[in-house]
């Protein structure tokens, strides 16, 4: 008789899918797990309406099926104005070109001048930024208690006041394998919360194997951004992830709301409560300035941000503070 052939495949790794109408304590723990490991995961039943999330893909989709002319009445490289349209946005700097356009948009602290925003989104995103916020901080709560801290620790505004959100078109690409839709890298906030169409191309890094983030209807995709890593002294994970150029007649819309700090002059590291003599800050302290200059200049070197901001061997800190040896 033959020999059984081992089975040496892994089994595939998914995005794990979280159902928020689940008693309270479950879905902490499932967060909490999912957060510290993955860093990535999908909510469902989290209560915004279908019709809503509906609307806010089908607006993003309409702006950028618009006619050129009309679009480019739009385009501005720059936020002055709380909003944006760029196709290919790192053109200047990035070394491949991204086979993607975007429309973005500053929701908070300062909201856009709306009139600047395209019409046909203005009613969807005001929208969905209400939705999207309580839900953030809904996301937040839990992501502190499942910390053992205070539910409102991690809700505080000086993290989450900053809010974005970026409405991404990726169309047909005749030839996906010779570029990509978007290239790796982490988020810089604290939390990112992902709409979706029906087009699979999100996909997080796991080891060597790249994870596709399958749409679920009804779902949202959550991500652990950098600034979180740092604040759970790397408890919770900001994972890389990249988007795929899209091989498909039908574009892959996706719609991600960034929630973190705004305050440029305050001070960030590793929360006191979670650091300890035997638990040390793996993060020294900085400013947001800081932190944002870093990101892109990492971002160019391929290298994630969160690794410059760590501590030193010779610098083991306790209770967030430098311990000074002279
Ligand atoms: O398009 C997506 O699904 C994710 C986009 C993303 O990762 C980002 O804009 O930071
Ligand atoms: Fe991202």
């Amino acid at each position: 008789m033959p020999t059984p052939k081992l089975n040496t495949q892994k089994p595939k790794l998914s995005i794990p899918i979280i159902d928020l109408s689940d008693p309270q304590s479950t879905v902490v723990d499932q967060i909490h797990h999912s957060a510290s490991t993955l860093g990535f995961f999908q909510v469902i039943n989290h209560g915004i309406p279908m019709k809503v999330m509906d609307h806010v893909l089908s607006s993003v989709k309409s702006f950028h099926e618009l006619p050129e002319t009309t679009r480019m009445q739009y385009y501005c490289r720059d936020m002055s104005h709380g909003a944006g349209y760029f196709t290919n946005f790192d053109l200047y700097e990035s070394k491949a070109a991204h086979w993607r356009d975007s429309l973005q948009v500053r929701l908070g602290p300062t909201p856009p001048e709306w009139e600047y925003v395209p019409e046909v989104c203005r009613k969807a995103l005001a929208e969905w930024d209400c939705e999207v916020v309580n839900l953030g901080e809904e996301l937040m709560g839990m992501l502190s208690e499942g910390l053992g801290l205070e539910r409102e620790r991690l809700k505080d505004k000086s993290f989450m006041d900053s809010r974005n959100l970026s409405g991404h078109y990726y169309p047909y690409c005749p030839q996906p394998e010779l570029t990509i839709g978007l290239k790796w890298h982490t988020d810089p906030g604290m939390l990112t919360v992902v709409l979706q169409n029906e087009i699979v191309g999100l996909q997080v890094k796991h080891g060597e194997d790249w994870i596709d983030v399958e749409p679920v209807p009804g779902g949202l995709v959550i991500n652990i951004a950098d600034m979180l890593q740092i604040l759970s002294n790397d408890i919770y994970k900001s994972v890389e992830h990249r988007v795929l150029a899209n091989p498909l007649r039908e574009p892959r819309v996706s719609v991600p709301y960034f929630f973190g700090p705004s305050k440029v002059d305050t001070l960030y590291g590793p929360l006191p409560e979670l650091v300890a003599p035997q638990k040390p800050a793996i993060y020294r302290q900085f400013t947001l300035a800081d932190f944002m200059q870093r990101y892109f200049m990492e971002e160019l070197q391929g290298k994630t941000v969160t690794n410059y901001f760590k501590v030193s061997n010779a610098e083991v800190t306790t209770l967030g503070k430098q311990v000074d040896h002279t």
